[in-house]
């Protein structure tokens, strides 16, 4: 599990996170919602663990992280997998982009140089680079350069990346904000599948239409914290904040 307890968080005078708490455990998809600059990427960096909170506690499997030295908290870091905003592909085949994910896996580097017969698959390309464009719908594009991608499918390749990097978390920011519907949809069903394979995944998205598809638990970030943090059929149906309840009925516009 990566729990955050109270963490909270300022940029000079500004408070960007207050007092808030979550956890992620795995096989579970839980959404981070609230509007833009509410400070849900800030939160991912947290649980992510890049940024040190100013108070508060980070926990991953029970280990308090920026309690333990360096080399632990880099070893956990490896556990967590991220996929950021933007799409950040390398110039190289979509093959070769997804293949990073591994590459940057301890030990995997050194098969891949080896070039093992055992993990390759019937193309020469590792079965794990196949298996996780699969789970996006792009294994029939393995050869194809990045750069002539469209925008939906590069996200879908950052998505497979970070899939084989084979995290037992996963932290998604804004995944489907610039993507048409059939894109979301297949990007939301990679989420439903990387929850099926045991992966804890957290979501932070402005959608909370998206939020009640795929979520399994909603935490609300309005203002500086939390509002509520519940499973999603509470949250969309019978909130007990005021303002969470007025932000889901779209009676509070940010
Ligand atoms: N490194 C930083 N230095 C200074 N201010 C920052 C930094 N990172 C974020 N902020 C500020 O913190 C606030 C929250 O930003 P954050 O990116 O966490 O919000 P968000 O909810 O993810 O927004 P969006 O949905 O627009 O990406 C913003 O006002 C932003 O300008």
């Amino acid at each position: 599990m990566i729990r955050l307890s109270h963490v909270s968080k300022s940029y000079g005078d500004e408070v960007v996170v207050d007092d808030a708490s979550l956890s992620v455990e795995p096989g579970e998809v839980v959404a981070i919602i609230g509007p833009s600059g509410v400070g849900k990427t800030t939160l991912l960096r947290m649980l992510a663990l890049f940024l040190r909170p100013d108070e508060g506690t980070v926990e991953l499997d029970g280990t308090s992280v920026w309690e333990a030295d360096e080399d632990t908290r880099l070893e956990l870091r490896r556990r967590v997998g991220m996929v950021f905003q933007e799409a950040s592909l390398f110039d190289a085949s979509v093959a070769r982009n997804v293949e990073y994910g591994l590459r940057i896996r301890r030990g995997w580097d050194d098969r891949l140089r080896d070039g093992l017969r055992s993990i390759l698959g019937s193309n020469g390309t590792p079965e794990a680079v196949e298996g996780a464009l699969d789970v996006v719908g792009l294994d029939d594009k393995l050869g194809q350069e990045a750069d002539s991608l469209s925008g939906g499918e590069a996200q879908r390749v950052s998505f497979a990346r970070a899939l084989a990097y084979d995290p037992t978390y996963l932290l998604l920011d804004e995944p489907t904000s610039d993507l048409d519907p059939r894109n979301t949809g297949l990007i939301e069903e990679a989420i439903s599948e990387a929850r099926d394979r045991g992966l804890g995944v957290v979501v932070a998205t402005h959608d909370m239409h998206q939020a009640e598809r795929i979520a399994d638990r909603v935490g609300v970030l309005l203002g500086d914290g939390f509002t509520e943090v519940g499973p999603t059929e509470t949250i969309f149906e019978d909130p007990s904040d005021e303002r969470t309840r007025k932000f889901i009925s779209g009676e509070l516009v940010y």
